[in-house]
């Protein structure tokens, strides 16, 4: 199909709708409003190309690429890290944002729990994971057995799975994890500060927006706009706004999309 008539239709309706996953501080919503850095970012750069209405779609983090493929939303706003495997699904926007790992244990980390290789080396310990997360695939690669794992559909079902007892851990990205822990209001978990980021391939990620790949059109638009916000500091702005700093979590300007994509990062 035609890859302008996606960029075409939404200047037209003045409206994009965006799918996400409720995940702090990527892309959530509170008292009825849509929040985060992803969720900012994607707002800023349709508002240039004329688009200022949003509307948006939740679904669970593993269904996000299946529903933009299915047409169900516009555009994938969660903060979602460019991966190789998944550039063959779908078609990411340029990097908004790079992030490292968290992990989160039970009160006074009883296992001792400061990497995922001490999950590996340990195997009678459960760590909850999402969904069709990266995590999943950094844990094996850390030599973690998949029987180790606990899948669950989201960010709350995680932490859940640990305050039960369920799980000994849970891991997400260490904003995403910080976040969860504070909502969750609880004495009983901790935030692993000591945590050592793992040494695989994907470490650290580079969130970006994600499309159907025949909008080739509106991805080139949305690139170019993305580019002029990065250059005039806006997304830096968006991501200090939502709790990101700028030396962690902003992306040196060799990083790009292709890259990552074709496995040279
Ligand atoms: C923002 C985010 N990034 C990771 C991913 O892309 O799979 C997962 O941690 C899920 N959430």
């Amino acid at each position: 199909s035609d890859g302008g008539d996606k960029l075409a239709k939404l200047q037209d309706e003045g409206k994009v709708t965006i799918g996400f996953a409720n995940e702090k501080p990527y892309a959530y919503e509170e008292d009825g409003e849509l929040k985060g850095a992803a969720v900012d970012i994607a707002k800023a750069v349709f508002a240039e190309l004329g688009v200022e209405e949003v509307e948006s779609e939740l679904l669970e983090f593993g269904q996000l690429i299946s529903g933009i493929n299915a047409g169900q939303f516009d555009v994938i706003t969660a903060g979602m890290a460019i991966q190789p495997d998944r550039c063959e699904n779908v078609a990411f926007g340029e990097p908004e944002m790079m992030y490292g790992e968290g992990l989160i244990v039970q009160q006074g980390n009883p296992l001792n729990l400061e990497s995922y290789e001490d999950i590996a080396n340990n195997p009678d310990t459960i760590i909850a994971v999402m969904q069709g997360a990266t995590e999943n695939e950094f844990l094996i690669d850390s030599g973690v057995d998949p029987s180790q794992i606990l899948s669950v559909p989201d960010i709350p079902a995680s932490i859940a799975a640990v305050q039960s007892g369920r799980a000994d851990a849970t891991t997400g990205t260490e904003m995403t994890i910080k976040d969860a822990l504070a909502s969750a209001n609880t004495d009983e978990l901790e935030f692993v500060e000591t945590f050592e980021q793992p040494d695989v391939e994907g470490v650290p990620s580079y969130g970006a927006a994600a499309f159907n790949q025949e909008d080739t059109a509106l991805v080139e638009a949305y690139n170019e706009v993305l580019a002029d916000l990065k250059a005039d500091g806006t997304v830096a702005e968006l991501l200090e706004k939502n709790g990101f700093s700028e030396q962690m979590n902003m992306v040196p300007g060799d990083i790009t999309t292709e890259k990552i994509c074709n496995g040279e990062i």
